[in-house]
């Protein structure tokens, strides 16, 4: 029988990292990829830039739009203050599995609350069901041609504040043009591009933060 690319990754967390390090596992994903498998986490590079976002920000609710195997979760999650929460949505059930018991790995679980569903269907639910009033962060890592439509939701469904920032993978690869186009025109969000590579290879990629002016 064949395992998947994300099971195959589980199992280098599970052999390499220790449990309840979430440094450890990171390192343990990215070694993967960079020696074994490629696979489409954010990686290292644009990984310590999302780490800087997240620092400066201090939030105390994230949004995480695509878990994948859970590692920008990992990445998030290792840097929150007590009671603070990454919610985090993957429609894919078989990768959400996955993502469930890296995050388990890193001792991370109390931290994140993982949803197996679609973010167009759960963004209008997230205020009923989280009782939270806004987004502090919201980290877009899922289909590029999300990203605009699911903004657009987010701001009819009253998800962002004053100061809300959106950090936005691969912005040049695989690239959201519509997305990117839009948060620089609109006057409603100040954005900065953090030019940065796609994960594990020297191509051109990076991230647009945008912070929502209200
Ligand atoms: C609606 N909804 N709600 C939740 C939700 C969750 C998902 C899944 O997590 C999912 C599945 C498949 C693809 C993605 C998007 N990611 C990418 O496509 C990507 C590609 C590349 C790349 C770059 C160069 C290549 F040559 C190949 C792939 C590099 C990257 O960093 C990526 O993030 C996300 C999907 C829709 C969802
Ligand atoms: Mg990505």
């Amino acid at each position: 029988t064949h395992s998947t690319r994300p099971q195959r990754l589980l199992s280098a967390v599970q052999k390499n990292a220790t449990r309840g390090d979430p440094s450890s596992v990171v390192k343990a994903i990215d070694q993967f990829c960079r020696q074994k498998e490629w696979a489409m986490n954010v990686g290292d590079e644009k990984g310590c830039i999302l780490d800087l976002v997240v620092s400066e920000v201090n939030p105390t609710f994230v949004l995480e739009l695509g878990t994948y195997c859970g590692y920008s979760t990992v990445r998030i999650a290792r840097l929150l203050p007590p009671h603070a929460k990454v919610i985090t949505l993957e429609f894919n059930p078989d990768f959400a599995a996955i993502a469930h018991q890296v995050i388990a790995w890193a001792g991370l679980e109390d931290k994140v609350h993982l949803i197996v569903g679609a973010s167009g269907d759960w963004i209008p639910k997230m205020k009923e069901q989280f009782g939270l009033n806004s987004f502090d962060l919201v980290f877009l890592d899922h289909w590029k041609d999300r990203y605009l439509p699911d903004t657009k939701l987010m701001e009819e469904c009253g998800l962002l504040r004053q100061g809300s920032i959106l950090l936005a993978d691969n912005v040049i690869c695989p690239g959201a043009p519509d997305y990117l186009d839009y948060v620089r025109r609109s006057s409603q969000y100040e954005s900065q591009y953090f030019k940065s590579h796609l994960e594990y290879t020297k191509v051109e990629d990076g991230l647009e933060k945008s912070i929502f002016l209200g």
